[in-house]
C-alpha cells in the first residue's frame, strides 16, 4: 500500500486561533499519584509471593502450578498499571462551533440489524428515529442513514418505511420543542415535560405525537413477513417474494430521498440495504455488513465522518453529532481523532450491574487510560469514524489520488467506477470540500453493484479497506489497524450520554455475549493480526500494543484461573498446602495481597460512582465468565484452528422493551415471572465448569473442615512439602464459594433459576474424576 510522509498541520482543524471545541483534561495530580501508588503497591505484593516461591520455602507440583498463575496475575497487573497510568478525559464544548456551522462535514450513519426476531423491527426503528431527529445544521443535506438488513426480512423493511412517513412529523416535532430523547419509545414512557402554563399547544401535540407513536408501534408489531408479502405481493415488497435468508440478491430501497420528498428543513435521507447472501459464500457477519454499507454509502452520499451504531443503540442526546464535531474538528492536526468512540451505556440497565456487562468501571477507568496512549479502542457501537481512516489511509496522506495510483485504486477498493471515484476527495482528507451528491434515488445500480457478494474479491476489503475480517470481534480489530496506521482516538463523554442500548440479562444471554467477545479476541492473539506485531513493524505505540493486550488477554486468563481456583480444594482434599500458614511470616504476603487487590478494585468502583454492591456483582461474574465464557472461547478457537469448526456470530437477543409505552407503571420497572437480577440457567455447556467448581469447593471445604475436626485420627502422616492445609485454603475455597453463589442457589432453585439436572449430572461426573485424581495423588 501506499506509503506516506508524515507531514504536520494539514487535516480538517484551522488555522485561525478559534475558540478550542475541546479541552483535554488530566486527572489531578493528587489522585493520579494515589493511584500510582496503590497500583505499584499491589504489583510489589505480587513479586514478592513470587520471590518467595521461587525461594523455596514450600516447594512441591502445587507451589510451581501456583508460582505460574500468580506470575500470570503479576503480568496483568502490570499491563494495567501501564494503561491506567496517565489518565486523560476530553470535554467539549458544541457552542464553540457556532462559527463554523456552514463548514461542517456531511455524517453516514450506518446502522446494522440481523434477525428480526432477536432483534424486533421496532427497536431498531427507534434507533432510527432518534438517529433522523438528531440536531445538525442542514441536516437533510448533509444526513444520511443507512439500514443494514443481514435478516433480508420484509418486516423490516416495511417497519422503516412506516417510520420514515411518522419521521415527517417526529423531527418536526423533536426540533420546535427541543426534546430531549428522540427515541419515541423511551420519550413516550414517561408523562409529558413540564414546558409552563401557556403549554397547551405543546400538550396538544405531545398527545397527538404520542398516539400516533402508538399507532406506529401496533402497525410494526401486527405485521407478520406472510401477509405483508401477500398484501403488497408484486407491489412495493416483490423483491422478497421467495427470496431465503442466506440465499437472495441485494435489495436497496431508498426510503425516504431528502431532495424529492422534502417537507420543512427536511431530515436525512434514508436507505435499506439487504446484501446478496449466496451459501456457498463467506458473509464475515457484522464485519461484512459494514463494508457493504461503507461502499453503498459511499457512492451515493460519501459523508467523510461515519457514524456507526448497532440496531439497539439510538441516540440519547440530541447534540451527539456536535459534540463528534468538537472532537473530530477540534485538533489542529488529523491525526488526533482517527475515531471518536462513545462509551457504551445502557438505558434499561438492572441495579448494580448484576451480570457484570455494564462495563462502566471498563471505560472508565482503562479506557480512559488507554486515552492518555493512542487512544480508546473502537468499541462496535457508537463510534464516528474518519471515512479516511476506515479506508486504511494514514494520517495526513493525501496522494493515493493520482493517477499513477489508478490501479492501486483499484486493487484496493475494487472495480466500480463509482467507488473509485468517490474516495478521491475523501483521500486529501478536506472534511469540507466533499459534497454529498444529491441524487441518492438514482444511485441505486451503483449500489447495487458494490453490495454483491463478490464484489470483494481481489480487493483489499476486509484486510487493509474497511471492517477487519476474521475475528468475532471485528470492532477491537479494526480499531487496531486504524491505530497501526498511526492515528490516534478519543474518548466522547457527554451528559446525558450520547448513545445508549440494551445489555443482555439474564445467565445464558450474557454468557453468550462474553463467549463471543473471548473467541474474537482469541481469534486475534493467534493470527497474524496480533498487535505485537503491529508494535514491532508498524506504527502501532508499544504501550497501546500492551493496552490491547489486556483485553485481549480476557480469554488467556481462562487456564489460569481455572488452575488456580483448583488448588484449593486439591489442598484441602489431598491434606496439602500451597501458602504459607498463619504462622509463618510468610503469610502476611497472600494476606496482604488478598487485601490490597480487593480494596484497590473497590476503590476503582467507587470512584466511578458505583455501589459496593456494583463492585462485588462485577468481582463475582469475572471469576464465573473467566471459568465459563473464556474458557469455552478458548477451546472454540483451538478447534477452530485445529480445523475441526467454525466460529459463529451468535447474536444477542434484544428485549423489545420499546412496544406500545405502558400506561401506568412508568418507572421503567421490569415485571415478569423471572426476576431480573437473579441468575437464570439453560442446558448450555457453558454452565458445566462453573457448577464443577460450586460443588467441587463446597466437597473440598466440607472434606478439610472434617479433617481439622478430627485431625490425625487416621491420616497417614505424609511428608508433603509445604505441610496441611491452613486457613489460606479454607479461605480461597470458601471466597469461590461465594462467587459462585448464583451456582450454588442454582443446584436447588426452580425453573430457569436452577441449573438443569443435565448440566449436573456432567458437573457431577467432572467432579468425581478429579477426586479420583485427588485419591491418586
Ligand atoms: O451477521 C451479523 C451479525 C450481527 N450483526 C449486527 O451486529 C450488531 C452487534 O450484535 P449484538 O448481538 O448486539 O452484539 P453485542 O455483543 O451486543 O455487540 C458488541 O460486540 C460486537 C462484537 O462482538 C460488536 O460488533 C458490536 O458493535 C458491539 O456493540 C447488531 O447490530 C447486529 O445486528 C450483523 O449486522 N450481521
Ligand atoms: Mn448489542
Amino acid at each position: 500500500m501506499a506509503a506516506c510522509s508524515t507531514r504536520g498541520g494539514g487535516g480538517g482543524g484551522g488555522k485561525k486561533t478559534r475558540r478550542m471545541p475541546q479541552e483535554r483534561v488530566a486527572l489531578g495530580l493528587g489522585r493520579r499519584a494515589a493511584w500510582r501508588v496503590a497500583g505499584v503497591a499491589v504489583l510489589l505484593l505480587l513479586l514478592a509471593l513470587l520471590a518467595r516461591r521461587a525461594g523455596g520455602g514450600g516447594g512441591g507440583a502445587v507451589w510451581r502450578v501456583a508460582f505460574v498463575c500468580e506470575a500470570w496475575f503479576t503480568v496483568l497487573c502490570l499491563l494495567n498499571l501501564n494503561a491506567k497510568w496517565s489518565p486523560v478525559r476530553f470535554v467539549t464544548y458544541p457552542d464553540n462551533l457556532d462559527d463554523r456551522m456552514d463548514e461542517l462535514p456531511a455524517v453516514d450513519m450506518l446502522v446494522t440489524t440481523a434477525d428480526p426476531v432477536l432483534e424486533p423491527p421496532l427497536v431498531t426503528v427507534n434507533t432510527v428515529l432518534s438517529l433522523l431527529a438528531l440536531d445538525y445544521p442542514a441536516a437533510g443535506e448533509r444526513l444520511a442513514c443507512y439500514v443494514s438488513d443481514d435478516g433480508c426480512s420484509p418486516a423490516t423493511c416495511y417497519a422503516l418505511r412506516e417510520a420514515a412517513s411518522f419521521a415527517t412529523a417526529w423531527v418536526p416535532f423533536c426540533r420546535r420543542y427541543g426534546v430531549a430523547v428522540r427515541a419515541p419509545f423511551l420519550y413516550f414512557s414517561s408523562t409529558p415535560p413540564e414546558l409552563g402554563p401557556l403549554d397547551h399547544k405543546f400538550l396538544e401535540d405531545w398527545t397527538l405525537m404520542k398516539d400516533e407513536y402508538e399507532k406506529l408501534a401496533r402497525r410494526i408489531k401486527e405485521t407478520d413477513e406472510r401477509s405483508l408479502l401477500l398484501q403488497h405481493g408484486g407491489g412495493e415488497f416483490a423483491e422478497f417474494l421467495n427470496v431465503e435468508r442466506t440465499n437472495h440478491p441485494t435489495i436497496i430501497k431508498v426510503l425516504w430521498d431528502n431532495s424529492k420528498s422534502r417537507i420543512g428543513e427536511g431530515f436525512p435521507h434514508l436507505v435499506y440495504v439487504s446484501r446478496e447472501k449466496r451459501p456457498m459464500h463467506r458473509h464475515h457477519y457484522k464485519a461484512g455488513a459494514m463494508n457493504v454499507l461503507m461502499r453503498v454509502s459511499a457512492v451515493m452520499t460519501n459523508a467523510p465522518i461515519v457514524l456507526n451504531t448497532d440496531c439497539d443503540m439510538f441516540a440519547n442526546n440530541p447534540k451527539a453529532l456536535l459534540h463528534a464535531m468538537c472532537l473530530l474538528l477540534g485538533f489542529h492536526d488529523e491525526i488526533n481523532s482517527g475515531f471518536v468512540q462513545v462509551p457504551q451505556r445502557f438505558y434499561d440497565a438492572l441495579k448494580d450491574d448484576p451480570f457484570g456487562n455494564h462495563l462502566e468501571c471498563f471505560f472508565k477507568r482503562l479506557v480512559r487510560g488507554i486515552q492518555g496512549l493512542q487512544g480508546p479502542f473502537y468499541a462496535g457501537t457508537g463510534c464516528f469514524h474518519r471515512r479516511k481512516a476506515i479506508y486504511g489511509v494514514p494520517p495526513n496522506c493525501n496522494n493515493s489520488s493520482g493517477s499513477s495510483c489508478h490501479k492501486e485504486v483499484q486493487t484496493k477498493f475494487g472495480n466500480s467506477e463509482e467507488l473509485k471515484e468517490s474516495t478521491k476527495p475523501i483521500i486529501s482528507g478536506d472534511l469540507s470540500s466533499t459534497k454529498p451528491m444529491a441524487d441518492v434515488s438514482g444511485r441505486v445500480d451503483a449500489a447495487k453493484e458494490v453490495s454483491a457478494c463478490n464484489y470483494e474479491v481481489g480487493t483489499c476489503w476486509g484486510q487493509e479497506v474497511g471492517w477487519v475480517y476474521g475475528s468475532l470481534t471485528e470492532d477491537i480489530l479494526t480499531g487496531q489497524r486504524i491505530h497501526t496506521k498511526g492515528w490516534r482516538s478519543t474518548l466522547m463523554e457527554t451528559e446525558p450520554p450520547a448513545f445508549m442500548g440494551s445489555a443482555p440479562v439474564g445467565g445464558p444471554a450474557s454468557l453468550t455475549q462474553f463467549k463471543r467477545w473471548a473467541t474474537g479476541l482469541f481469534e486475534i492473539i493467534v493470527s497474524r493480526n496480533n498487535p505485537v506485531f503491529s508494535a514491532m513493524f508498524e506504527r502501532l505505540q508499544l504501550r497501546q500494543c500492551l493496552g490491547y493486550l489486556i483485553v485481549y488477554g480476557w480469554p488467556v486468563r481462562a487456564p489460569f484461573e481455572l488452575c488456580y481456583g483448583l488448588l484449593g480444594p486439591y489442598c484441602l482434599l489431598t491434606n496439602q498446602s500451597f501458602l504459607p500458614k498463619a504462622s509463618e511470616d510468610g503469610f502476611s504476603i497472600p494476606f496482604a495481597l488478598f487485601l490490597s487487590y480487593n480494596a484497590y478494585s473497590f476503590m476503582e468502583y467507587k470512584a466511578c460512582g458505583l455501589s459496593a454492591r456494583a463492585w462485588w456483582n462485577n468481582h463475582r461474574m469475572q471469576r464465573i465468565v473467566s471459568v465459563s465464557a473464556w474458557l469455552l472461547a478458548v477451546l472454540t478457537v483451538l478447534l477452530k484452528t485445529l480445523g475441526l469448526s467454525e466460529t459463529v456470530f451468535e447474536v444477542t437477543s434484544k428485549e423489545d422493551k420499546a412496544g406500545t409505552p405502558s400506561n401506568g407503571d412508568d418507572g421503567g420497572g421490569i415485571d415478569g415471572a423471572t426476576r431480573p437480577g437473579r441468575f437464570t440457567f439453560d442446558s448450555s455447556p457453558v454452565f458445566i465448569p462453573v457448577t464443577a467448581l460450586a460443588m467441587l469447593n463446597v466437597v473440598a471445604i466440607g472434606v478439610g473442615a472434617w479433617r481439622v475436626a478430627f485431625r490425625g485420627a487416621d491420616d497417614p502422616a505424609v511428608p508433603v512439602p509445604g505441610g496441611a492445609p491452613g486457613v489460606g485454603e479454607f479461605v480461597c475455597c470458601g471466597w469461590l464459594v461465594l462467587c459462585f453463589s448464583p451456582f450454588v442457589r442454582g443446584l436447588v432453585g426452580k425453573g430457569s433459576h436452577g441449573i438443569p439436572w443435565s448440566v449436573q449430572l456432567k458437573a457431577s461426573l467432572v467432579v468425581s474424576m478429579f477426586l479420583v485424581f485427588c485419591r491418586r495423588n
